[in-house]
């Protein structure tokens, strides 16, 4: 038997368990919020975490390998074959939740990656690092692309040197980590206060030094697609240059929402039990008016977190948000509507995607608490002639998982002119 800290059964597995059984019996442990407990364990380093109550609907040993394997059943999972012959699973206790396994194919998966990297993921979108750096306008992995092209014809190439906007002091964390702040959920109440709110941008940091092409690259954490989202405030700006969804994300997202029948998901009343709609249930809609209009990329790092949270920004409250995962896997913990409720842990895998709808599942709490290391498939690996510079990007994925994660901002039907935004009505058609 091995002795690796990943196999439960050795004795290192039990001993550092023990330890770690011990050193968590301190009374500041026992008061956190449930949510805060998960997301601990999770996050822990050693002993890794257990997966044995982790939903891994995607797993397969020719693709993953054995390291990191979690339970191909839950209480409360239920079966739902799609129209396009695809299946989605529901959870009894989580009313609007839907995960479709596998839904993108791994060319799919290549393609939307290889999208994100060279095409979302530069101006006009922004992203974190646009405050600080003076980044090249053709994107950074483009530009990473064309330096390693260079470098292979002449080794002597020097790499570029991304500047920082303020002037240089010394070397410190980038700032935005996301803030643990709950904002109050949009709505249609409280819409022009929070249209009101200023929104400035934030300011360069002092204290970053320019950086190589080949370090900044791995600190791209999230790029901003659609209406722009005001990090400061937690809201979205309306008031900046309108920038269109990219149509192979969107096609995705709807295709995804238009495969799912919404009547098995909310049968027997669960749509009245998940809670409060804007104006009644309307999920009978979706396959018609659900339209995705904002966006986050999210970029992680195999030690990033994404600390629990409720996305309450947007005026919709119940259209589905869809949440494409590609690249390395990881935990997603799916809470309840406050910290205290226990959540379900579920493994995402690269074509995973996930929609979260309807008013409880819409404003549930929820995080990443884990990127698993050694989760990258099979076909997104470099094996010399998948594509070309296929090798650039599966080495960027070794180390890195992307989530595409699209909102849907406004309801539809939304009186625009009412607000004064009449200039975003019909906008991305
Ligand atoms: O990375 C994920 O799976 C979730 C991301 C998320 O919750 C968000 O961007 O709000
Ligand atoms: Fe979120």
């Amino acid at each position: 038997m091995s002795a690796s800290p990943y196999d439960i059964n050795s004795p290192a597995y039990k001993k550092a368990l023990r330890l770690h059984k011990k050193s968590k019996k301190t009374p500041a442990a026992d008061d956190l919020p449930q949510l805060r407990e998960q997301e601990k364990a999770f996050k822990a380093r050693f002993p890794p975490p257990s997966l044995s109550d982790v939903l891994d609907l995607s797993w397969k040993e020719s693709d993953f390998g054995n390291l990191w394997k979690g339970v191909s059943s839950i209480d409360g999972l239920e079966e739902i074959p799609c129209q396009d012959g695809k299946v989605a699973y529901t959870i009894a206790s989580a009313p609007g939740f839907v995960l479709l396994p596998g839904y993108l194919s791994p060319l799919e998966q290549r393609e939307r990656i290889r999208a994100t990297l060279e095409n979302h993921a530069k101006p006009p979108n922004e992203n974190n690092l646009d405050t600080h750096y003076n980044l090249p306008v053709e994107g950074l992995f483009p530009a990473w692309k064309v330096f390693t092209k260079q470098r292979a014809i002449d080794p002597r190439s020097s790499e570029p040197i991304i500047e920082t906007k303020a002037p240089t002091g010394h070397t410190a964390e980038l700032a935005p980590k996301r803030a643990l702040i709950d904002n109050t959920a949009a709505s249609t109440e409280n819409f022009e206060d929070i249209q009101a709110m200023e929104k400035l941008p934030a300011p360069p940091s002092t204290s970053l030094s320019p950086l190589p092409l080949s370090s900044i690259l791995y600190k791209l954490r999230w790029s901003n697609i659609g209406h722009f989202y005001h990090w400061g405030t937690k809201s979205y700006q309306f008031d900046r240059e309108l920038i269109s969804i990219p149509s192979d994300i969107k096609s995705i997202c709807q295709r995804a929402v238009q495969t799912v029948p919404w009547s098995k998901v909310w049968k027997n009343g669960a749509d009245l039990a998940a809670g409060e709609w804007e104006s009644g249930p309307d999920w009978q809609q979706w396959h018609k008016n659900y339209d995705p209009d904002a966006g986050i990329i999210n970029f992680y790092q195999l030690k990033d977190t994404l600390m629990a949270h409720v996305d309450r920004s947007e005026l919709s409250s119940t259209s589905p948000l869809v949440s494409i995962s590609l690249g390395q896997s990881a935990v997603f913990l799916l809470g309840g509507l406050t910290r205290d409720e226990k959540a379900i842990p579920v493994i995402l895998r690269s074509g995973d995607v996930l929609i979260m709808s309807g008013p409880r599942c819409r404003r549930a709490f929820h995080g990443v608490p884990r990127i698993l290391e050694d989760s990258l498939p099979n076909h997104l690996k470099s094996k010399g002639e998948v594509e070309e510079d296929w090798d650039l990007i599966a080495d960027y994925l070794g180390t890195t998982r992307i989530n595409i994660n699209m909102r849907q901002v406004f309801p539809p039907n939304f009186p625009y002119e009412q607000y004064g935004l009449s200039h975003l009505q019909n906008k991305f058609y």
